[in-house]
């Protein structure tokens, strides 16, 4: 092995989020939309390892993401860390185990891209701090900073400013309607609700949001017109509901139901409608990403 390629592979987890609640506040000048949400992560997600090789060039194998490789938020993710390197970047290879559904509300490519910038900068040591690789991350979309900084969080602006939340901890199920929602045709509808109040800070009370605090202010401004385009969407989450409150995330078309324990909510997904997929996860407030990361940087320095 030469000098260039002498780091060992790395195996991340690019977790899920689910939007526990989301409101739309207003539309800014530049079209880009206020909002308020509190990002959930989940021990649950894609699965993206990077190895050394001989060459110069990024090597993507993604398979199940429908867009070209160079669209690829990881190969986006990828190119932004190799300038953001400067000088000759060694070659990398990027296998990826996708189990999040692409554009399904629980930010799989976003997840994706923040832990290829995570994931290159430690592998490559770039020295990079989090806040800049955030701020690299804007530009790959809204939702990639929250999965930079690795915890739960209160989102404001465009999902951005965000405060990190301790979240009660439930375990999740998720399920995924067969259809795809887009979310920029969303934003654009006329028909979208942009007006709601916003929660001040100040409602945050100590940053523990609770099951009553969930309670008193979950909701989400996208379901009435994602429920009305897909039905599909409105069949799911009604389903889920008979165990108890049941929301879209994000975008969509993913919804959820919170559960007291993992047992309950693999009983809740045992007897889904035939055909309908998902998943059960526990929600977390640190990602596991960072834990990893913790892992691969001592075990590099202990070499
Ligand atoms: C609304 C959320 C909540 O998590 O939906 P999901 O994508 O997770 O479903 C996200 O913030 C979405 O973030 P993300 O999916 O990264 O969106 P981006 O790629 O940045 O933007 C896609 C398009 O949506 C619109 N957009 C996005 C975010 C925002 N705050 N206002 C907007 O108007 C813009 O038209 C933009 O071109
Ligand atoms: N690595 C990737 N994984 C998933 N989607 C990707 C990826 N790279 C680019 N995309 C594109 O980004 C869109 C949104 O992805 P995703 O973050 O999964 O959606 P959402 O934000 O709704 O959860 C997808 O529909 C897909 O076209």
């Amino acid at each position: 092995m030469n000098a260039r390629t002498a780091s060992p592979a790395l195996t991340l987890t690019a977790p899920a989020k689910l939007n526990l609640m989301l409101r739309i506040l207003g539309r800014r000048t530049d079209g880009y939309h206020e909002l308020q949400t509190v990002f959930q992560l989940l021990d649950y997600g894609d699965t993206l390892t990077f190895s050394s090789t001989d060459s110069d060039t990024i090597e993507l194998d993604c398979p199940g993401v429908d867009v070209a490789p160079e669209h690829n938020l990881i190969y986006r993710a990828a190119l932004l860390i190799k300038q953001a390197r400067g000088n000759n970047a060694p070659g990398v290879r990027i296998s990826v185990k996708k189990i999040l559904p692409a554009g399904g509300g629980v930010g799989g490519g976003s997840s994706d891209a923040a832990t290829t910038l995570l994931g290159l900068n430690a592998v490559w040591r770039c020295g990079l701090d989090i806040d800049t690789l955030a701020e690299l991350g804007r530009h790959l979309g809204a939702d990639v900073p929250v999965f930079v900084r690795g915890y739960s969080a209160f989102a404001e602006g465009v999902g951005e400013q965000l405060t990190p939340v301790s979240i009660t901890p439930r375990w999740y199920l998720v399920l995924t309607p067969d259809c795809h929602v887009s979310t920029g045709a969303l934003f654009s509808d006329p028909r979208l609700t942009r007006d709601s109040a916003a929660i001040t800070l100040a409602a945050l009370r100590d940053r523990r949001l609770n099951t009553q605090w969930l309670d008193e202010y979950a909701g989400n401004d996208f379901q009435p017109l994602v429920e009305n385009l897909y039905p599909k969407v409105r069949l799911a989450r009604e389903w889920l509901a008979q165990f108890g409150q049941a929301f879209l995330t994000g975008t969509g078309a993913c919804v959820f139901a919170g559960f007291d324990s993992e047992a309950s909510a693999q009983h809740a997904f045992a007897k889904r409608p035939a055909g309908l997929r998902g998943f059960v996860a526990r929600g977390v407030n640190e990602s596991p990403t960072h834990r990893q990361l913790a892992k691969f940087a001592a075990a590099v320095q202990a070499d």
